[in-house]
């Protein structure tokens, strides 16, 4: 994990459907500041270097079936762009993330020593982010995630009826985290927990939500970076409304 010339590859995914957004395209491809989300991060993963000068080698991008060929020549677009020597994979996503992931690290080239896995409805996570991620791996931390501090008052609830549900407990926020991606990982120890993993993925009662908790239940160890308000998701029609906000400098 010391290797000064570990090989970064970025699985981003853009495969899913976007149903809480409720647009006709996919999530992926709506423009924010003329720009579909899909390529704003792959702009940003490409631009981030590691303490070491290093940059990612290989991007694979998860997309819908229906769009493969947009996506490949709009993120074509964006490598040629960058001016950097990338690898760009295009791949049908899956029925879910943690699928989409899997069929994603099956592109990796031989040489792939750490993978970051970054979902495209985080458009605006900034180059230092993703640097951060890279740099906790390459010091030896097999797994990383960014978090933030949890600012909200947390409860847990039980079954309730139509009008609401009663609090079994005030939970301790002081040790949670709100986690977000680009999440990094030492290449074998992510490929071994999406195997053990694997039978998870079909449905999304049971898929991971995040590629951390698969290396958790392998029993891996996952440290906790800062993490950057500018990498929020983009999940509903307010956080779409947020981010053309933020990136127009006009108030939402
Ligand atoms: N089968 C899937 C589902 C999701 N994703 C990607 O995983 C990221 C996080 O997923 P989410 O925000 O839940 O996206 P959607 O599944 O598109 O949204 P929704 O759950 O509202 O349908 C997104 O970049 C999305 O494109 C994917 O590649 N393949
Ligand atoms: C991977 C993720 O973005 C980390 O916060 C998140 O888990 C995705 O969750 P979703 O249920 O697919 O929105």
């Amino acid at each position: 994990m010391h290797d000064a010339h570990m090989t970064i590859a970025a699985v981003l995914t853009a495969a899913g459907s976007g149903s809480r957004l409720g647009l006709d395209l996919p999530k992926a491809v709506v423009p924010v500041a003329g720009e579909p989300l899909v390529a704003h991060a792959a702009r940003s993963l490409l631009a981030a270097r590691a303490a070491d000068g290093s940059a990612i080698a290989q991007l694979v991008v998860t997309a819908p079936a229906a769009h493969l060929d947009a996506v490949a020549a709009l993120l074509g677009d964006v490598v040629e762009a960058s001016g950097a020597d990338v690898r760009l994979d295009v791949v049908g996503g899956g029925r879910t993330r943690q699928e989409s992931v899997a069929a994603g690290l099956a592109e990796l080239a031989d040489d792939v020593d750490v993978v970051l896995v970054h979902d495209a409805a985080r458009p605006f996570a900034p180059p230092g982010l993703v640097a951060r991620v890279v740099d906790a791996v390459r010091a030896g931390h097999a797994a990383v995630v960014p978090g933030l501090p949890v600012v909200d008052t947390v409860k847990r609830v039980g079954a309730g009826d139509a009008t609401g549900r009663p609090v079994v407990e005030t939970v301790p926020r002081a040790d949670l985290v709100a986690v977000q991606t680009p999440q990094g990982f030492d290449r074998h120890v992510l490929e071994r927990a999406h195997a053990v993993g694997s039978g998870r993925g079909a449905h999304e009662a049971t898929a991971a939500s995040d590629d951390a908790a698969l290396v958790e239940a392998a029993g891996v160890a996952v440290w906790v970076v800062p993490g950057d308000e500018r990498a929020a998701k983009v999940t509903t029609a307010r956080d779409l409304l947020v981010a053309q906000a933020l990136t127009t400098g006009a108030t939402a």
